[in-house]
């Protein structure tokens, strides 16, 4: 089936997580849409980090499920190692540290995984590369090691690798946390170009303005639980739980 436009793309249904006793996730309900940019944002160890790697099972989940397009994983069911890889396929990640790969130029950063898992020729991989290090504005920057390149270049490489898998959704953990505010700008600018371009997103995030500005929906976690989620102007401006008015001004107020 194709997805058009504003069908759900991504459905958690009782997603949860305990690590020991401690619930992380507590039977989380979510829907995404495709092309919805979704900010999740809450207090440290709420469970944001948690609940984006469950979504890919780089973190198992415990119980629930996860349904990315017509893809369905049961938390509760022993799952099939191709079941995961077609997941993982569909599901770009970009995390806070770049984990590029210091050893190979940019250019190879971005078109391995093409060859590997997609089956591309060298030559349609590092066309495919060129034209996404083009798009993050990094094609002068090919044949550099990423040791050659400033934090926020190579975070940008980090999400063109990302975009090189063809994915259906992106997921972004926290991606402008390990860098200088200006070089946090450069990487928000790239990520709001692919939001408008209509890519699916989900970016934990401790960016406010990313939050308000480029983001449809905000969802507020707090303990394992999502306390409220709605359009991002009015669960910045107008937020109804207290819980969410306290976070926002302690926020503003750091
Ligand atoms: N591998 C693990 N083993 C045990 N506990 C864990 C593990 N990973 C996370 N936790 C715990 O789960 C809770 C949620 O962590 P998580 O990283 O998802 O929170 P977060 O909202 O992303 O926080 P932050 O904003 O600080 O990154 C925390 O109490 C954390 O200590």
């Amino acid at each position: 089936m194709t997805l058009t436009a504003g069908n759900t793309l991504i459905s958690l249904k009782a997603l949860s997580k305990h690590y020991g006793t401690h619930t992380v996730l507590d039977r989380i309900d979510l829907e995404v849409k495709s092309g919805e940019v979704l900010a999740i944002i809450g207090p440290s160890g709420s469970g944001k980090s948690t609940l984006l790697r469950c979504i890919n099972y780089l973190e198992p989940p415990d119980g629930g499920s996860v349904t990315i397009g017509t893809t369905t994983i049961d938390a509760t069911k022993p799952v099939e190692r191709a079941e995961l890889s077609g997941l993982r396929r569909r599901v770009g990640m970009v995390f806070q540290s770049f984990n590029l790969f210091p050893h190979m130029s940019v250019l190879r950063n971005v078109s391995l995984a093409q060859e590997r898992v997609l089956g591309r020729s060298r030559r349609e991989a590092d066309e495919r590369s060129m034209q996404l290090l083009t798009r993050v504005g990094l094609a002068d920057k090919a044949g550099q090691f990423p040791v050659r390149c400033s934090g926020g270049q190579q975070q940008r490489i980090a999400i063109a690798r990302a975009l090189a898998l063809d994915p259906e959704v992106m997921l972004f953990d926290e991606p402008t946390s390990a860098l200088d505010p200006e070089l946090g700008l450069e990487v928000l600018a790239v990520m709001r170009e692919l939001a408008e371009s209509g890519m699916t997103m989900i970016v934990v995030t401790h960016e406010m303005g990313f939050a308000e500005n480029v983001s449809d929906t905000v969802m507020i976690m707090a303990d394992g639980h999502i306390v409220e989620k709605g359009p991002s102007a009015e669960v910045m401006r107008n937020p109804q739980q207290e819980r969410t008015r306290r976070f926002l001004r302690a926020v503003h107020d750091r």
